[in-house]
Protein backbone atom coordinates (compact mmCIF):
# COMPACT_ATOMS: atom_id res chain seq x y z
CA UNK A 1 0.00 0.00 0.00
CA UNK A 2 2.01 3.28 -1.30
CA UNK A 3 2.23 5.85 1.35
CA UNK A 4 2.36 9.89 0.90
CA UNK A 5 3.77 11.89 3.94
CA UNK A 6 2.83 15.59 3.52
CA UNK A 7 5.43 18.00 5.73
CA UNK A 8 4.80 21.63 6.63
CA UNK A 9 8.64 22.89 6.62
CA UNK A 10 9.85 23.78 10.45
CA UNK A 11 9.47 27.27 12.06
CA UNK A 12 10.75 29.95 9.62
CA UNK A 13 12.49 33.07 10.69
CA UNK A 14 9.57 34.53 9.58
CA UNK A 15 6.94 32.63 11.54
CA UNK A 16 8.67 33.47 13.96
CA UNK A 17 8.60 37.02 13.55
CA UNK A 18 4.95 36.81 12.69
CA UNK A 19 5.08 38.10 9.04
CA UNK A 20 3.59 37.66 5.63
CA UNK A 21 5.92 35.29 3.49
CA UNK A 22 4.42 33.64 0.77
CA UNK A 23 7.77 33.51 -1.60
CA UNK A 24 10.29 35.36 0.13
CA UNK A 25 13.14 32.86 0.51
CA UNK A 26 13.56 32.94 4.30
CA UNK A 27 15.11 29.79 5.85
CA UNK A 28 13.91 28.03 9.38
CA UNK A 29 14.66 28.96 13.02
CA UNK A 30 16.36 27.66 15.34
CA UNK A 31 13.06 25.72 16.63
CA UNK A 32 12.58 25.17 12.91
CA UNK A 33 15.54 22.86 12.40
CA UNK A 34 14.99 21.21 15.82
CA UNK A 35 11.33 20.16 14.86
CA UNK A 36 12.50 18.82 11.35
CA UNK A 37 14.91 17.20 13.23
CA UNK A 38 12.14 15.29 15.28
CA UNK A 39 9.73 14.85 12.26
CA UNK A 40 12.61 12.92 10.71
CA UNK A 41 13.66 10.71 14.06
CA UNK A 42 9.65 10.15 14.03
CA UNK A 43 9.70 9.09 10.77
CA UNK A 44 12.55 6.67 10.75
CA UNK A 45 11.55 5.56 14.42
CA UNK A 46 8.07 4.53 12.81
CA UNK A 47 10.11 2.38 9.75
CA UNK A 48 8.99 4.87 6.86
CA UNK A 49 11.27 4.81 3.72
CA UNK A 50 10.58 6.79 0.45
CA UNK A 51 11.31 6.35 -2.60
CA UNK A 52 11.11 10.03 -4.38
CA UNK A 53 11.06 13.04 -2.45
CA UNK A 54 9.49 16.57 -3.85
CA UNK A 55 9.86 19.95 -2.11
CA UNK A 56 9.64 23.53 -3.42
CA UNK A 57 11.80 26.11 -4.74
CA UNK A 58 12.12 27.89 -0.97
CA UNK A 59 14.70 27.50 1.04
CA UNK A 60 12.66 26.60 4.34
CA UNK A 61 10.80 23.44 2.71
CA UNK A 62 14.43 22.01 1.23
CA UNK A 63 16.04 22.43 4.15
CA UNK A 64 13.07 20.54 6.12
CA UNK A 65 13.30 18.01 3.93
CA UNK A 66 16.94 17.85 3.85
CA UNK A 67 17.20 17.34 7.30
CA UNK A 68 14.21 14.81 7.39
CA UNK A 69 16.22 12.73 4.62
CA UNK A 70 19.16 13.00 6.78
CA UNK A 71 17.54 12.14 10.59
CA UNK A 72 16.19 8.70 7.93
CA UNK A 73 19.54 8.18 6.17
CA UNK A 74 17.62 8.72 3.22
CA UNK A 75 19.44 11.73 1.74
CA UNK A 76 20.35 9.46 -1.73
CA UNK A 77 16.82 9.47 -2.24
CA UNK A 78 16.09 11.09 -5.54
CA UNK A 79 14.78 14.47 -5.17
CA UNK A 80 12.80 17.05 -6.95
CA UNK A 81 12.09 20.58 -6.83
CA UNK A 82 8.92 22.07 -8.32
CA UNK A 83 8.25 25.51 -7.96
CA UNK A 84 4.31 24.99 -8.18
CA UNK A 85 4.91 23.23 -4.31
CA UNK A 86 5.53 27.27 -3.34
CA UNK A 87 3.67 28.75 -0.65
CA UNK A 88 0.73 30.53 -1.73
CA UNK A 89 2.47 34.25 -2.94
CA UNK A 90 1.32 36.68 -0.30
CA UNK A 91 1.21 39.63 -2.82
CA UNK A 92 2.06 43.13 -1.58
CA UNK A 93 1.46 41.49 1.95
CA UNK A 94 4.96 39.99 1.94
CA UNK A 95 7.34 41.09 4.86
CA UNK A 96 4.26 42.74 6.53
CA UNK A 97 3.52 42.21 10.14
CA UNK A 98 0.86 39.71 10.69
CA UNK A 99 -0.45 41.68 13.72
CA UNK A 100 0.15 44.89 12.62
CA UNK A 101 -2.47 44.26 9.40
CA UNK A 102 -4.75 43.11 11.78
CA UNK A 103 -4.49 46.78 13.95
CA UNK A 104 -4.97 48.39 10.80
CA UNK A 105 -7.37 46.53 8.53
CA UNK A 106 -9.39 44.26 10.80
CA UNK A 107 -9.63 41.07 12.04
CA UNK A 108 -11.95 40.01 9.89
CA UNK A 109 -10.22 41.22 6.38
CA UNK A 110 -7.16 40.08 7.53
CA UNK A 111 -8.31 36.17 8.39
CA UNK A 112 -9.95 36.43 4.87
CA UNK A 113 -6.84 36.86 2.96
CA UNK A 114 -5.04 34.18 4.96
CA UNK A 115 -7.44 31.87 5.16
CA UNK A 116 -10.35 32.23 2.76
CA UNK A 117 -10.30 29.88 -0.72
CA UNK A 118 -11.10 33.02 -3.00
CA UNK A 119 -9.82 36.21 -1.52
CA UNK A 120 -7.03 37.74 -3.30
CA UNK A 121 -3.81 39.65 -1.10
CA UNK A 122 -3.17 42.86 -2.71
CA UNK A 123 -0.93 42.61 -5.57
CA UNK A 124 2.84 43.65 -5.91
CA UNK A 125 3.14 46.12 -8.55
CA UNK A 126 5.57 44.78 -11.68
CA UNK A 127 8.46 46.82 -10.86
CA UNK A 128 8.54 46.44 -7.13
CA UNK A 129 11.76 44.64 -5.88
CA UNK A 130 10.06 41.63 -3.98
CA UNK A 131 8.66 40.48 -7.43
CA UNK A 132 9.61 36.83 -8.29
CA UNK A 133 10.19 37.84 -11.96
CA UNK A 134 13.77 39.54 -10.95
CA UNK A 135 14.59 36.36 -9.02
CA UNK A 136 17.09 33.86 -11.43
CA UNK A 137 15.22 31.05 -10.11
CA UNK A 138 11.70 31.69 -11.95
CA UNK A 139 13.80 32.42 -15.08
CA UNK A 140 11.91 29.35 -16.61
CA UNK A 141 8.79 30.29 -16.13
CA UNK A 142 6.53 31.91 -18.44
CA UNK A 143 5.74 35.60 -17.67
CA UNK A 144 2.20 34.91 -16.81
CA UNK A 145 2.59 31.78 -14.45
CA UNK A 146 4.73 34.40 -12.14
CA UNK A 147 2.24 35.46 -9.43
CA UNK A 148 1.72 39.15 -8.29
CA UNK A 149 -0.78 37.77 -5.53
CA UNK A 150 -2.89 34.30 -5.09
CA UNK A 151 -5.68 32.97 -3.30
CA UNK A 152 -5.54 29.46 -2.02
CA UNK A 153 -8.03 28.91 -5.16
CA UNK A 154 -5.41 30.07 -7.41
CA UNK A 155 -2.68 28.45 -5.05
CA UNK A 156 -4.59 24.89 -5.99
CA UNK A 157 -4.85 25.65 -9.64
CA UNK A 158 -1.31 25.41 -9.61
CA UNK A 159 -0.47 22.43 -7.23
CA UNK A 160 -2.96 20.10 -9.22
CA UNK A 161 -1.25 19.63 -11.89
CA UNK A 162 2.18 18.79 -9.87
CA UNK A 163 0.09 16.46 -8.04
CA UNK A 164 -1.06 14.99 -11.57
CA UNK A 165 1.65 15.21 -13.14
CA UNK A 166 4.39 13.84 -10.94
CA UNK A 167 2.95 12.54 -7.65
CA UNK A 168 -0.05 10.45 -8.95
CA UNK A 169 1.49 8.42 -11.21
CA UNK A 170 4.55 7.41 -8.79
CA UNK A 171 1.91 6.67 -5.99
CA UNK A 172 -0.44 4.73 -8.27
CA UNK A 173 3.22 2.90 -9.37
CA UNK A 174 3.25 1.41 -5.87
CA UNK A 175 5.92 4.23 -4.81
CA UNK A 176 5.69 5.48 -1.05
CA UNK A 177 6.56 9.72 -1.78
CA UNK A 178 7.41 12.59 0.57
CA UNK A 179 6.44 16.08 -0.05
CA UNK A 180 8.17 19.21 1.91
CA UNK A 181 6.05 22.24 1.37
CA UNK A 182 4.10 24.80 2.83
CA UNK A 183 1.07 25.71 5.05
CA UNK A 184 -0.56 26.95 1.88
CA UNK A 185 0.16 24.67 -0.75
CA UNK A 186 -0.34 21.75 0.99
CA UNK A 187 -3.98 23.03 2.42
CA UNK A 188 -4.16 23.54 -1.74
CA UNK A 189 -3.31 19.59 -1.81
CA UNK A 190 -5.22 18.08 1.19
CA UNK A 191 -8.45 20.40 0.28
CA UNK A 192 -8.32 18.46 -3.14
CA UNK A 193 -7.33 15.13 -2.27
CA UNK A 194 -10.04 14.94 0.54
CA UNK A 195 -12.84 16.94 -1.10
CA UNK A 196 -12.92 19.59 1.36
CA UNK A 197 -15.82 22.45 0.72
CA UNK A 198 -14.32 25.76 -0.24
CA UNK A 199 -16.76 27.38 2.94
CA UNK A 200 -14.93 24.03 4.98
CA UNK A 201 -11.28 25.43 3.90
CA UNK A 202 -10.88 28.17 6.64
CA UNK A 203 -10.91 25.47 9.48
CA UNK A 204 -8.14 23.85 8.05
CA UNK A 205 -4.53 24.94 9.42
CA UNK A 206 -1.42 22.35 8.53
CA UNK A 207 0.92 22.32 11.64
CA UNK A 208 4.65 23.21 11.13
CA UNK A 209 6.78 19.52 10.31
CA UNK A 210 4.12 16.75 11.65
CA UNK A 211 3.77 14.49 8.77
CA UNK A 212 0.60 14.07 7.58
CA UNK A 213 0.29 10.91 6.31
CA UNK A 214 -1.72 9.08 3.62
CA UNK A 215 -2.14 5.48 2.71
CA UNK A 216 -3.64 4.51 -0.58
CA UNK A 217 -4.83 1.55 -2.01
CA UNK A 218 -4.55 -0.16 -4.74
CA UNK A 219 -7.26 1.25 -5.90
CA UNK A 220 -6.11 5.01 -5.40
CA UNK A 221 -8.64 5.76 -2.80
CA UNK A 222 -7.24 7.28 0.41
CA UNK A 223 -7.51 4.53 2.98
CA UNK A 224 -5.99 6.24 6.30
CA UNK A 225 -4.77 9.51 7.14
CA UNK A 226 -3.32 10.48 10.42
CA UNK A 227 -0.56 13.02 11.98
CA UNK A 228 2.44 11.45 13.41
CA UNK A 229 3.02 13.25 16.39
CA UNK A 230 5.40 13.01 18.53
CA UNK A 231 2.46 11.08 21.40
CA UNK A 232 1.86 8.70 18.03
CA UNK A 233 -0.52 8.54 15.38
CA UNK A 234 -3.31 10.82 15.38
CA UNK A 235 -6.36 10.14 12.86
CA UNK A 236 -7.91 12.19 11.16
O1 LIG B 1 3.51 32.65 4.00
C1 LIG B 1 3.34 32.75 5.20
O2 LIG B 1 3.25 33.83 5.81
C2 LIG B 1 3.19 31.48 6.03
O3 LIG B 1 3.98 30.49 5.51
C3 LIG B 1 1.79 30.98 6.07
O4 LIG B 1 1.09 31.99 6.60
P1 LIG B 1 -0.47 32.00 6.98
O5 LIG B 1 -0.63 31.06 8.14
O6 LIG B 1 -0.69 33.43 7.33
O7 LIG B 1 -1.22 31.57 5.76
Amino acid sequence: MPYLALIRHGESQWNLENRFTGWTDVDLSEKGVQQSREAGRRLHGSGYTFDTAFTSYLRRAIRTLWIVQDHMDQMWIPEFKDWRLNERHYGALQGEDKAAFQEIYGKEQVHQWRRSYAVRPPQLEPDDPRHARFEPKYRGLEPGEIPAAESLADTVHRVLPCWREQLQPRLRAGSDLVVAAHGNSLRGLVKYLEGIADDAIPHLDIPLAVPRIYEFGDDGAIRRCFYLREEGEEEL
